[in-house]
């Protein structure tokens, strides 16, 4: 009996706990006794205060922050880090035993996303190190657009000869545009020009603007394009095209290739389409009725693979019996390799792609960002529960049906159909879910609520690589986009505070409501930003003189606020000149895309609708990207979000000047203004590139004259409201 002691299973990754986890129990010991402690004084003062509206606010601003504090202690309850071991795999699983793999690319404006991006990012996944016959490629085109099909289709070509090369010469970046940029290797030359003669190629149809006549090579290409009649992105019927067929198609040394689909949803004016969540869903049916892989990556369009040993790697968490009947995903982390110097827009936002998916990785596992994610294809069609069967109501042909073959492309063109979703639950319970902009967000959260787990993968070097934006209103609007998709699931009736925190676990849900509450952070800012400034002008005392012992515990609970998130940041090989950017941007967000967010959340309710998905530029002039280079602010245009800023700049700076004179001219003025001179001082600082752009600058970014100008009567106004307000309370 004792030979048959169960043979243990090969480790396929392991993990450790955050050594700080004890220490971080005690601190938030600690940190609770004191924001009790606070909002306690808090409470009694202010029957007695003689500004009892300002004390009123602060009491609200200090509630969200309190609030706001104790979600965020669920990211600090267990965050663990993971490792896979590949190598392990390679011995456990052989090659012809892996997965299936379908990618997914989404891309959905020529004009903002380069086709030739595009092009780079689906190479990089095409030539991953993964038996090329189980590997599909998925294109999904928003704009259906002929241009982005023609670079796909010199793609396929180039692929024949680039997925050979950059195996056999194993190199570790499979992006052709990121390789060549970086190697002078002279055995690259010859592929190096086919590279650069297809780029010229794509890039001279963009600027004309169509595929003329004499650029196809055969007369299927050419069919192909004809049927481009009369297509308006928001209006056209399905295109589904097969650009690589791995049954069919081989590499210059004669390996099969994986396949390479393109596919336009279909589009009527009549009928929403869900923005990026609907292209994905149209994607998972029009794979399921070609490969059916049982795994799927999705990815942006701009972004592209750094490892291509990254499909293996998530395949140690799917393979492994114990985990994989319940993991709906394995994420990866996005990371920026273009963020300047001090990262002046925050781009990395560490908290939300690094630090936060760890904690969360202790629990049940990190949300799902949209990007750079390994999914289960079972995951999307029921809770882990339900029978696997249900996965196969699409799938009905043989896996040697060639995907072109007639039957199946019928069938293909069928499920990107408009109608196809109607009176189905595809977005409410099956696929990516519907209702909330940010469908990365509300997708995993409701997965983590079905019952479903996931797994946060971080390996040493980076397997994604992904584009940021470069202009301050760029980022802005983007991070507007993303509060209102939260909000929209906050104040759903699956809140993760009321529904999630029972469904998923207590933590889980407190994390999930931190990011959909995010939005709320624009109060407290905005109360901090302006109103003891103004009090400050006035002469009004808000807040505990420095010689009241009151003081050291509002100056432990910044002093402790600021000091943690600075050691989360360096612990996650951050910078301190990149903290400093990050905390300036959580400042920024707070008075702009926070707040309109949540403005715009306010009205979409009483039915004035939200603009829809406003993607994002990935291309600028170039004097725009030097000047990003160069850690220069771009502000360059008339945007509300750069009329709030300069309001809050202003009053601040005239704040501090006038708060610092009185306080001089004042016995013990110090004393009693230290903590509101402060709050002016700090917000002066960080304001620094707002005051340049406004007042020093002549380049094309600086701040038009014409948001100056507001921003200066908005404060004057302020500055007036405030000084009736206050007239019976002036000392
Ligand atoms: O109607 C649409 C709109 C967008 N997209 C694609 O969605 C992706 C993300 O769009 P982008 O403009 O780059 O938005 P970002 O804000 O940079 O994206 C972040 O935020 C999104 C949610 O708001 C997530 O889906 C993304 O994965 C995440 O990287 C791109 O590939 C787009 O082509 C579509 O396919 N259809
Ligand atoms: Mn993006």
């Amino acid at each position: 009996m004792r030979n048959q002691k169960k043979k243990k299973a090969p480790t396929l990754h392991s993990f450790n706990e955050d050594p700080f986890i004890p220490l971080n129990r005690l601190h938030i010991l600690l940190c609770a006794t004191a924001i009790a402690a606070v909002l306690h004084r808090h409470l009694f003062s202010i029957l007695s205060s003689p500004t009892p509206i300002s004390s009123s606010l602060l009491l609200l601003s200090d509630l969200l922050l309190s609030f706001m504090w104790a979600v965020t202690q669920s990211f600090r309850w267990r965050p663990i880090r993971r490792r896979e071991h590949p190598e392990t795999l390679a011995l456990a699983v052989p090659d012809p035993l892996l997965p299936n793999l379908d990618v997914f690319i989404c891309t959905a404006d020529p004009s903002k996303e380069p086709p030739i991006c595009v092009a780079s990012a689906a190479l990089s996944a095409l030539a991953f190190d993964y038996p090329s016959d189980k590997l599909s490629v998925f294109i999904s085109d928003d704009g259906c657009s002929d241009l982005t099909l023609f670079a796909f289709m010199e793609a396929a070509r180039f692929a024949r000869h680039w997925l050979p090369f950059s195996k056999e010469m194993r190199i570790l970046e499979r992006c052709p545009e990121t390789f060549f940029n970086s190697t002078d290797d002279p055995r690259s030359d010859e592929i190096k020009l086919l590279y650069q003669r297809m780029k010229k190629k794509i890039e001279s149809v963009m600027e004309k603007g169509q595929v003329s006549d004499d650029l196809f090579i055969s007369e299927e290409d050419r069919a192909t394009f004809k049927k481009w009649k009369n297509f308006t992105r928001s209006n056209h019927p399905a295109v589904v095209q097969v650009l690589l067929q791995s049954s069919r198609d081989m590499d210059i040394m004669g390996n099969p290739l994986p396949n390479l689909v393109y596919v336009s949803r279909e589009k009527s004016s009549t009928s929403f389409h869900h923005f990026k969540a609907g292209a994905l869903n149209a994607l998972l049916r029009v794979s399921g009725v070609m490969s059916n892989a049982p795994v799927i990556l999705t990815l942006d369009c701009d972004m592209h693979c750094n490892d291509p040993n990254a499909p293996r790697r998530a395949m140690c968490y799917f393979l492994d019996p114990e985990l994989s009947p319940k993991l709906a995903y394995v994420q990866f982390p996005q990371r920026f390799p273009g963020v300047n110097k001090n990262d002046i827009y925050g781009g990395e936002i560490k908290r939300l792609y690094q630090i936060n998916p760890r904690g969360m990785d202790g629990l049940k596992g990190p949300n799902y960002v949209g990007t750079g994610c390994f999914h289960s294809r079972r995951s999307f069609y029921g809770p882990p529960s339900s029978p696997p069967s249900l996965l196969n109501d699409l799938n009905e042909q043989t896996s040697d049906t060639p995907l072109s073959s007639e039957a199946i492309l019928r069938k293909a063109h069928e499920v990107a159909s408009c109608e196809y979703e109607d009176g189905t639950k595809w977005g409410s319970t099956i696929g990516m879910r519907y209702g909330s902009m940010s469908e990365d967000y509300h997708t995993g959260y409701r997965l983590h609520c079905e019952g479903w787990e996931s797994v946060f993968c971080d390996p040493e070097r980076p397997a994604f690589f992904c584009k940021i934006p470069i202009t301050l209103n760029d980022v802005l609007s983007q991070n507007k986009r993303w509060c209102l998709g939260v909000l929209e699931v906050f104040f759903s009736r699956h809140s993760p505070m009321i529904f999630g925190v029972r469904k998923v676990s207590f933590l889980m849900g407190l994390c999930y409501s931190y990011d959909g509450f995010w939005t709320s952070w624009c109060i407290p800012i905005l109360i901090y930003g302006l109103l003891p400034q103004l009090a400050l002008t006035n002469q009004i005392p808000l807040f505990p003189k420095v010689s009241d012992p009151w003081f050291y515990l509002y100056a432990y609970l910044f002093l402790s606020a600021y000091c943690q998130d600075l050691i989360d940041f360096l612990a996650s090989k951050g910078t301190f000149n990149r903290w400093w950017s990050d905390q300036r941007m959580w400042l920024i967000r707070g008075i702009t895309s926070y707040l309109f967010g949540a403005a715009q959340f306010a009205l979409k309710q009483i039915g004035i609708p939200a603009p829809g998905f406003n993607v994002t530029s990935k291309i600028m002039p170039d004097e725009v990207s030097k000047r990003y280079e160069d850690g220069i602010f771009e502000f360059g245009i008339v945007s509300p979000f750069f009329i709030s800023l300069g309001t809050v700049a202003i009053v601040n700076l005239i704040s501090f000047i006038i708060g610092m004179v009185n306080a001089v001219r004042k016995e013990r003025g110090f004393d009693e203004m230290f903590v509101q001179l402060f709050l002016s001082a700090f917000v002066v600082v960080n304001s620094w590139p707002i005051y340049e752009a406004m007042f020093l600058r002549k380049d094309g970014g600086r701040i038009p004259r014409r948001v100056t100008g507001i921003s200066i009567l908005l404060a004057g106004i302020l500055y007036s409201i405030s000084y009736f307000l206050y007239t019976d309370s002036r000392i």
